[in-house]
């Protein structure tokens, strides 16, 4: 059978790896688990075995294939895949060329092409579709499985990165699955993040070796896979509502508020030391509890806690290996992480960091300044510095057109604070696609903005732009079930502004303006009547 111009066997790609397998299986009868639990497509790649051995494999597993109507594709070996007659070859870029592939196997045969730059997508659309039918798009993550790899793992920005070139390039032809390190815990946020920057073309399944090779219960982990690739959301929020409607109001505010009295969250900081003392007494005054810990053993303990949340802010930085497990243990218990770049293009170390802890996991709002929104979005330039305190209008259209790229590449709600606060939820609502994508892109996504007048003391003291990470940290904590996490960011959002503004007014210089924030903070969120708040909300309206 010729599954060349079959598009729909990507979902779920088995690639074999018989160095891993579990006492008392073989690598074909894990593949036969696999296969009768609904693999889509097999992959044998031995590195290791003699041509002989490897043909026998091959020819046993192909028997499987061809009976459940699995393509079967050989890794490497041309030659092999010719000799049993073989649904099609993958090659890598260290491997045979794609042009001496193509003549070798004919026009019916499957090729695919592992790939990790976006000059490797221009290429294969140089070749036509004639050549390439799907790339393995990796390594997304570190793994175990191809030990002396090179390849620097790229997360989901760098698939991202592929399928945005794949658009660029129209390679329409032309399928992907993702592949490295993938699994369980991470493959539903993969699926949901990595969608091209139009909207329209996400990962058409992944691929995977020890998840399911390694497994003692293969036939087990390859449905439970295939329930991740047939759900089409992803509740990274647990019964929190991802679904911004209508325009919050303050009825909305006056609820998030209510719901943190009631409530109570804990906000687990990670934080810089300047910003400790200011964001625990900022927590406090909001009615919720501040703990400041880095200690990687608790995580796991204080994410349990009901209405955790956790504030990430990269000021000053904990150690890789607790970031990382309190981003994985937010993330697995579905409870809120506020991060808060600090600093993100101001050196290769700090943007290295931000990048890999956003490629480790999926965050409710990314809270920044214009300088770190813009770093995030690739939009920077020297001629942007100081942006924050001499805004232009075109600025302003730049920093908007920021907020939307980070909203919409982390799938999250982003906030760009400044004088004016920029809001822009791209979270499409926790939907997930495959193939197709969502038709959405950042452009569509609704943009938000708060605006008090100049409030300059906000800038005469420290930490106060991390504080409006706690403050945000703690209303998206507070919620209940059914609570909108977009309304949640939105509320506090107005109600720093507004505490800032009151603050300013009152006060007689920078130490009595820091005082009286935490006591407006404390006392709007006491009487919590949002309508009396002074920072006003507005949609933007693009038709203008
Ligand atoms: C689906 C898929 N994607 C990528 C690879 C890796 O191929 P390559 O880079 O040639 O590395 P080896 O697998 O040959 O070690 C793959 N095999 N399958
Ligand atoms: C073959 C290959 N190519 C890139 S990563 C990889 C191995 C993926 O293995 P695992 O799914 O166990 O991480
Ligand atoms: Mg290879």
């Amino acid at each position: 059978m010729n599954y060349r111009k079959d598009t729909d066997v990507y979902k779920l790609y088995l690639v074999t790896d018989s160095g891993m397998l579990p006492e008392g299986t073989t690598l074909f009868s894990q593949v036969e688990k696999a296969v009768k639990a609904g693999i889509t497509l097999v992959q044998i790649r031995e590195k290791d075995s003699d041509t002989k051995d490897f043909i026998a494999e091959a020819l046993e597993v192909k028997k499987l294939c061809n009976e459940y109507k699995v393509p079967l594709i050989i890794n490497d070996r041309i030659d092999v895949a010719l000799a049993i007659g073989a649904d099609g070859v993958h090659v890598g870029q260290d491997d045979m060329p794609i042009p001496m592939v193509r003549d070798l196997v004919g026009p019916d045969m499957i090729i695919g092409w592992s790939v990790g730059k976006t000059s490797e997508v221009q290429q294969l659309a140089e070749w036509g579709p004639d050549y390439v039918d799907y790339i393995g798009i990796g390594t997304l993550f570190p793994t175990e499985t191809k030990k002396n790899s090179k390849k620097v793992p790229m997360g989901p920005q760098g698939a991202i990165r592929i399928l945005d070139a794949l658009q660029e390039y129209k390679a329409d032809w032309c399928r992907t699955v993702g592949i490295g390190g993938l699994h369980a815990p991470n493959i539903p946020r993969v699926l949901y993040q990595c969608t091209s920057s139009d909207g329209k073309r996400a990962l058409d399944g992944i691929s995977l070796v020890s998840d399911i090779m390694a497994s003692p219960t293969a036939d087990v982990a390859t449905k439970r896979l295939l329930e991740f690739l047939d759900d089409t959301t992803y509740s990274y929020l647990g019964d929190l509502n991802l679904q911004s409607n209508d325009e919050p109001t303050s009825h909305d505010f006056h609820d998030v508020l209510a719901q943190v009295a009631k409530n109570r969250p804990l906000v687990q900081h990670v934080t810089n030391k300047v910003h400790q003392n200011f964001g625990a007494n900022v927590t406090l005054a909001l009615g919720a509890s501040p703990i400041m810990s880095e200690i990687e053993s608790e995580v796991g303990e204080l994410c349990r806690i009901p209405n955790a949340a956790l504030l990430l802010n990269t000021g000053s930085v904990a150690p890789l290996s607790m970031l990382k497990t309190a981003v994985a243990a937010y993330n697995e218990v579905t409870r809120p992480i506020v991060f808060d770049p600090v600093g993100y293009s101001a050196t290769t170390t700090r943007r290295d960091l931000n990048d890999a802890l956003l490629s480790y996991g999926q965050y409710a709002c990314i809270k920044g300044n214009s300088g770190e929104i813009l770093g995030l979005a690739g939009l920077n330039s020297s001629s942007m510095k100081g942006v924050d305190a001499t805004s232009t209008a075109s600025d302003a259209e730049l920093i908007q057109s920021a907020t939307r790229i980070v909203a919409y590449r982390y799938k999250t709600i982003a906030v760009c604070t400044g004088e004016t606060d920029y809001i822009c939820d791209g979270t499409v609502g926790g939907r997930r696609f495959i193939s197709t994508g969502s038709g959405i892109g950042p452009d569509d996504l609704d943009m938000y903005y708060v605006q008090d007048g100049h409030i300059p003391m906000m800038g005469d003291i420290t930490a106060s732009g991390c504080s409006l990470g706690s403050t945000i940290a703690s209303l998206v904590g507070g919620l209940g079930p059914d609570g909108s996490v977009f309304n949640a960011v939105v509320a506090a959002i107005v109600l720093y502004k507004s505490a800032g503004r009151l603050a300013a007014d009152g006060c007689d210089g920078s130490g009595s303006f820091h005082v009286r924030l935490i006591d407006n903070l404390y006392k709007l969120t006491r009487v919590n009547n949002p309508d009396t708040w002074s920072a006003v909300l507005k949609k933007i309206d693009d038709s203008e």
